[in-house]
Order: structure tokens, then sequence, then C-alpha cells
């Protein structure tokens, strides 16, 4: 395939509280997306910014400045690390351009760290009007849960070049409207918005979905997915491409049990064979097409214009683009449309990545695993034990809202993709059944003790 044939890539960061979610980490994310060995003008990174932060956005221009300079840097170097926090940590020799790199780094994550320090973006920091008028748009009452639309374009393709007159790729900051009295379904919410913001302004027909709290750790990733997701035998039948979730930064024994090898690795091996893996909500890329129906029954949405088929042929900006946009993002939008229910990613359980793939493979999709040796992408896990916990809880919960649903895998699941892999996804429903031996092997032993029972078989030496 020549390279002018490529498809083009809208890749999804999601990101919803800077301090949380630290945005120099965004800024990692983004720009090693960006400087993928791949056309760079077919690619389209949106930020999600649930958080409706300022802060967030700042962070963005800054990277989308940053991008100017390592973009050709990357180019010229061929280096692999193209996380630029990942690159300044490697071992790697120091050229004039690495070390002028490195100052730009550092000067741009103290810039980041003040704004979120003071928590506010400082008249010195604004460089131009265009960034002005969009810092103006943080009224008084402009608050996390209560606000209108942001969409700020940062770099466009057609117009932005980089410091060898190079094309970027786009690169757009998205907070979706929020109000008190609207529910927005969370992160499942935000890509949904993001699906259709992404078909309004570029349509690319594949898409990659990214947490923000991690980086791409080889750029290769989209050529690797691209080999499977165009394979001609299967091209009409596949939905997504799911990478494992990998982490860095865990203690060599992973304490809390982290890493999640079962889930994340071994698990989607096996059911590579079947269907094909869960969806796991990060480092995926989809076919477009997977969100509205299934391979032989397609779902129009309610505007052709953000139909998987639609081509855009204006410029990002122009005022018709833009006025799409914002229509299709307001959050009374989904009301009374199939968003959520039949089309984009699903509603109805808090782990809606889990449940979106379970739906799709029941519509007649499949799904493929791919696993590099070098990881795709790199995360960071929960390193307390009330963030393990708390993660764990949310995940156990999600799995039982499926399996207690009207699309239970035992009865719907097993009908539509047959026993076994009905049974897989029943399986992790059927997590919650651990809770009674959890909670037994949790009091027994001490109970025992206390009242001088033996629990446990005697040893005979
Ligand atoms: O209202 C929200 C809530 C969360 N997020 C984003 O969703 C991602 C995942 O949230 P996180 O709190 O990090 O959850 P984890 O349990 O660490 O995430 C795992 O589990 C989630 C639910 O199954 C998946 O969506 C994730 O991709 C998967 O990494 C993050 O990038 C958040 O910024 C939003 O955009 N909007
Ligand atoms: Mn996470």
């Amino acid at each position: 395939m020549k390279k002018s044939d490529f498809p083009a890539l809208d890749v999804f960061i999601c990101t919803a509280d800077p301090y949380k979610e630290p945005p120099i980490r965004l800024v990692s994310m983004a720009l090693s997306v960006m400087a993928y060995d791949y056309p760079t003008e077919k690619i389209s990174v949106y930020v999600s910014d649930d958080g409706g932060s300022q802060l967030t956005l700042f962070a963005c221009m800054e990277a989308a400045k940053f991008a100017s300079m390592t973009l050709p840097f990357c180019r010229k170097t061929k280096i692999i690390d193209r996380s630029p926090e990942a690159y300044l940590a490697s071992n790697h020799s120091w050229s004039s351009d690495a070390k002028k790199i490195k100052i730009m780094y550092e000067s741009m994550k103290v810039r980041v760290e003040n704004v979120l320090n003071t928590g506010k973006v400082s008249e010195e920091y604004i460089t131009n009007e265009q960034e002005h008028k969009a810092f103006h748009k943080w009224t008084d009452g402009f608050t996390r849960q209560d606000h209108s639309t942001v969409i700020q374009v940062l770099l466009e393709s057609s117009k932005n070049k980089d410091i060898t007159d190079y094309l970027m790729p786009n690169l757009i900051y998205l907070s979706r409207e929020n109000s008190k009295t609207s529910f927005h379904h969370f992160k499942a919410g935000a890509l949904n918005v993001l699906l259709r913001v992404s078909a309004a302004m570029t349509n690319a027909p594949v898409i990659l979905t990214l947490d923000c709290d991690m980086y791409s750790n080889d750029p290769q990733t989209p050529l690797h997915a691209l080999c499977k997701l165009l394979d001609p035998k299967l091209q009409s039948k596949i939905g997504y491409v799911q990478f494992p979730q990998m982490f860095r930064g865990i203690n060599k024994n992973d304490t809390y049990g982290s890493e999640y090898k079962q889930n994340f690795q071994i698990n989607p091996m096996g059911m590579d064979g079947l269907l094909g893996p869960s969806h796991v909500g990060t480092g995926c890329y989809f076919n477009r097409r997977v969100f509205f129906g299934g391979p032989s029954t397609f779902i129009s949405p309610e505007i052709t214009e953000i139909g998987p088929y639609h081509i855009v042929d204006k410029p990002i900006q122009s005022q018709q683009i833009m006025d799409l946009a914002h229509k299709v993002e307001e959050c009374n939008y989904e009301n009374n449309t199939k968003w959520g229910f039949k089309m984009g990613f699903k509603y109805g359980s808090l782990i809606e990545d889990h449940y979106t793939g379970y739906r799709q493979h029941c519509e007649g999709w499949r799904s493929i695993f791919c696993k590099p040796k070098r990881p795709a992408f790199l995360g960071d896990a929960p390193i307390s034990l009330i963030d393990g916990l708390n993660q764990g809880q949310r995940w156990v919960i999600g799995m039982m809202q499926v399996g207690f649903s009207k699309y239970c895998p035992i009865s719907f699941g097993t009908r539509s993709m047959g026993l076994i892999m009905g049974l897989t996804y029943a399986y992790y429903c059927a997590l919650l059944g651990r809770l009674i031996p959890f909670t037994i092997y949790a009091f027994l032993p001490q109970l025992a003790l206390l009242n001088r029972v033996t629990a446990f078989p005697k040893v005979c030496i």
C-alpha cells in the first residue's frame, strides 16, 4: 500500500481532571501520537476535557508549540521514544538538538506546572489575540458541571507548518457543554461527543481511543494496527484492533496486583481464537463503521453528515463545519436519538469499554488482539491501595450491571455469539461471586484464632 493511500486517523484522548491527571502527561501522550511514523497530515488528535479546565487547554497550546520543534527532530533522528518525557529519561547521545529539546521541554514543564499551582493562566503566558479569546470563555459562571462548549483548533494541518516547513497534524481541544440538569454519561458520553465532533471535522475511517494517563511507546503502532484492520479477507467484519494495557512504574512484586495480566494479556489471547478480545478502553484502533450497527445492519445517524461514509470537503475552521461541530456537541443533542443505545459507545455500565466491545461482538463484529514485542502503549496503574480498591470496585459493579441487564452474556450473549464466546463474557460478570470466598477468607482465620478453633488442617510432620 502506498503512503498516500493510508487512511486518515482520528485520535481521541480523554481527560477529566487536571489535578488527578497531570496535564504534562497529557502533553506527552499527545506529542507521542502526533509524532507517529505516519503521514502527519492524516493524523487528527482530539483532546476531550471533561474537567472543563483552562489549565488543560493551556497545556494543549504548549503541546502545539512544542510540536513544531519536536516533530522535525523525531523525523530526522528516527528516535523510538516519541514521548518527550520518556526520551529525555532514556539513555541516548546528547546531540546539540537533543539538548535544545531538553531545555525547551523543561521550560514548558515549568510553565504548565506553574499554571497548575496557581490555578489560572496568567497574562504573561498568553502570547496572542487568539489565545486571549479562547481563555475569555472561562467567565465567572463557568464551572466544571455547568458551562458552554469550548472547541479550539490549536493546529490545522492545511495551515500550520513546523519549523522545517512540513505539514503538522490537526490538534483540537474540546470541552463539551455541560449542564447540571442533563446527564453526561461519564467517559462514554465524552467519547460519543468526540465521535460526532470528529465526524463533522475530519471523519477519519480509523479511530484510536486513548486515556490521558499513558503514552505511545512505539511510533510504528498505527502500521501494526492497520495490517490487521485492513486485512482484505476479514476487513468487512473487523470492528477493532485492541492492544494490551501495559504499565510502567509498578514495583517488582506488583503489591496491589495492578498489572491485571490476566485481563489485559492472557484472556485476550484466548478470546482472539474466538471472536476476538474484549475492549479495554484505551489503546484500541476502531473501524468507525463499528459504531453504526452490525456489519450487515447499518444504522444511519440522524444527520447524514456525521455518518461514517460522509467525506468532509471543507477546512476544519470553516463556518459550516464549526456550526455543525457545535450543534452535535450540545448536551441535549442525544435526547430522542439512538446514541448510547444502538449507536456509538454504549450507556448502562460503569465500564463502557467492556460493555461496548461486548455489544459489538453480539452485533456480529470481530476484533483482533495485537501484542507486539515492544509495548505499543505504556500507562500509569493505581499505585495506592485506595485507588486500586476504587478501580476494582468500579469494574466489578460495571460487570454486574452487564450481567443483570437484558443483554446478559448467558442468555443474550450465548444466543448472539455462540456458547463459548458467551461464556467467556459471562466469566467476567461472575467475578462478583468471588466476594463470598474472599469475605470468608478475610474473617475466618481471625475468628478461628480468637476462639481457639483450628480453621486449617493440621500439618503432620
Ligand atoms: O467523566 C469522565 C470520567 C473519566 N474520563 C476519562 O476516562 C479515562 C479512564 O478513567 P480512569 O478513572 O482512569 O479509569 P480506569 O479504571 O483507570 O480506566 C480503565 O477502566 C475504564 C472503565 O472501564 C476505561 O474507560 C479505561 O480506558 C480503562 O483504562 C480517563 O482518561 C479519564 O480522564 C472522562 O473522560 N470523563
Ligand atoms: Mn486510568
